[in-house]
């Protein structure tokens, strides 16, 4: 386990230049303090850990679009060389968007960097992904990189998993098996087990895998999550965790004033 904890606050150059050029010339734009604390983050976490020639895993979620314009920006400016391997149908398609060289696991199974997001960051850099479901090829594609950072804003850093984040770790499951699976939650673990439901659909959220998800609300939060996960996937049925333990080399964090913090 992960005992020391350092922290550094990284005042990123280029950006800020950019920024103040941005805002001077849009004045009236205003974009809001958590949007722009994403997008520093991504953008520092690209500069600092992508180069020419690398294979590069691209997360799911909001702040990862940030981390894709990024390289984009880098492709065409700096003439890097790489290749991207989408953890989802939205990675895909901002591969895509961005006329990014899209790859996958058959051909590029080794990755040097996997960039992602996270709904909590915990003091031992354990994560809560999956809040928009899609865990299970994040950690399949973060488990073939060298490294996986993780981008995200202010709010997502907390000293324990539940802190702040209050929509439960993702558990993703095989549809037929999902009853028994909550049952067998329940009766080991306290809290509450949701099946995630869809919005603008009637019945379950599917994921990308064509399976459904479990959110376990209130758990305790002193559990070792390394025990937890095991447990978890042991249950047949259960497919993923986004419980990602031991995985996360960094976290970038931007801040409200402007700062990235990382964690490592
Ligand atoms: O299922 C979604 C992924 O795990 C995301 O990386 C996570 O939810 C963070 O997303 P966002 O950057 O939108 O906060």
């Amino acid at each position: 386990m992960r005992v020391s904890v350092r922290s550094m606050i990284l005042k990123p150059r280029r950006l800020v230049s950019s920024f103040s050029r941005i805002f001077s010339t849009h004045s009236k734009i205003e974009m809001s303090n958590l949007e722009e604390a994403k997008k520093l983050a991504a953008y520092a976490a690209i500069d600092n850990h992508v180069q020419s020639g690398n294979v590069v895993g691209i997360g799911s979620g909001s702040t990862v679009v940030y981390a894709v314009e990024r390289l984009a920006q880098r492709v065409q400016t700096e003439k890097l060389k790489i290749s991207c391997v989408p953890t989802s149908f939205q990675a895909r398609q901002l591969i895509i968007k961005h006329n990014l060289k899209l790859s996958d696991l058959d051909i590029t199974p080794s990755l040097n960097v996997c960039i992602d997001g996270a709904d909590e960051v915990d003091s031992n850099l354990n994560l809560i992904k999956g809040g928009g479901g899609c865990l299970l090829q994040e950690k399949i594609v973060a488990s073939c990189a060298k490294q996986l950072i993780i981008i995200a804003d202010f709010t997502k850093n907390s000293c324990k998993l539940g802190d702040q984040y209050k929509k439960g770790i993702p558990i993703e499951v095989v549809p037929t098996a999902y009853v028994p699976i909550k049952r067998k939650l329940e009766s080991r673990f306290t809290g509450e087990i949701d099946l995630r439901m869809a919005i603008n659909k009637a019945g379950p959220v599917v994921t990308d895998n064509g399976n459904f998800i479990l959110d376990w609300k209130n758990f305790d939060q002193t559990l070792n999550w390394e025990n937890v996960n095991q447990q978890l996937i042991s249950i047949p049925g259960v497919l993923c965790t986004g419980l990602f333990v031991n995985m996360a080399k960094k976290a970038y964090y931007g801040m409200a004033d402007g700062l990235v913090k990382v964690q490592e």
